[in-house]
């Protein structure tokens, strides 16, 4: 069975949006567990835009399925993950102005600088995951870092669906064949949604998570829209 952990950034920015605390990340971490979700997933970027430092320090309170931190490990970030101790970090290289996350990890260029920082956090008991491309080399090369998980990025996958689902599956394939020969554990992640998961998860052996935010608050909103609008019309009569 592959475990859900929803990614709740954008419960955080529909609140930033108007200052106050509505919607509540926390409750809303606390009910997404209580209907069914087997992990909260954040990626605190470096201008807070969504969830807040604090937020994850609050969250880490409260979760009590697997908390898991995405990030690229600046030393605030470190810190961050240090004082909080999810039960996952999972590494991602993206650039401070990035609008998301838009590349995996070169793991080949960068598997010392990895691998270090692996080691600090598993000395901590934080189970580690680095964020890679679907290519069989970055999940080879991400042996050497010691890691105990990849992410591969879905993105590709979720573009490429719609048109030609076969096609769109093979490299993670092949990537997901290297994690599984190597004993490295898999996630994956990045515009997952109703539409591509069920043929992802089917087809990829061994997937152990799947996080998802964007189209899931989507979807929750669109399919949640016809109850409240009914519940006002009633209000009003
Ligand atoms: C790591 C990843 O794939 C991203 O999807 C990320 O966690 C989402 O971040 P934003 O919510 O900032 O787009
Ligand atoms: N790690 C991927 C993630 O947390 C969610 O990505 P998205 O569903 O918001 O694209």
């Amino acid at each position: 069975m592959t475990r859900l952990s929803v990614n709740i950034n954008k419960i955080a920015t529909l609140r930033n949006a108007r200052g106050g605390n509505m919607p509540n990340v926390l409750q809303s971490a606390i009910d997404i567990e209580g209907f069914g979700a087997q992990g909260i997933t954040v990626h605190p970027r470096p201008d807070e835009r969504h969830i807040r430092y604090d937020d994850v320090r609050a969250l880490s309170k409260s979760v009590t399925t697997e908390f898991n931190v995405e990030g690229n490990p600046t030393a605030k970030f470190i810190d961050l993950v240090l004082e909080t101790k999810p039960d996952q970090v999972t590494l991602v290289p993206d650039a401070e102005d990035a609008i998301t996350s838009n590349a995996g990890w070169d793991t080949r260029k960068h598997h010392q600088y990895l691998k270090e920082i692996i080691q600090v956090f598993q000395k901590e008991n934080i189970r580690t995951s680095i964020f890679v491309d679907s290519n069989p080399e970055m999940v080879k090369y991400a042996k050497n870092t010691n890691t105990d998980r990849v992410e591969l990025y879905t993105e590709a996958y979720a573009k490429k669906y719609k048109n030609n689902k076969k096609d769109a599956i093979k490299d993670f394939l092949k990537a997901a064949q290297m994690a599984n020969t190597l004993n490295i554990e898999l996630n994956a992640g990045h515009d997952l949604n109703l539409e591509n998961i069920e043929y992802f998860a089917q087809k990829i052996p061994n997937l152990k998570e799947v996080s998802i935010g964007h189209a899931l608050i989507c979807e929750a909103l669109y399919h949640g829209l016809e109850h409240v609008i009914q519940s006002y019309i009633k209000k009003l009569q």
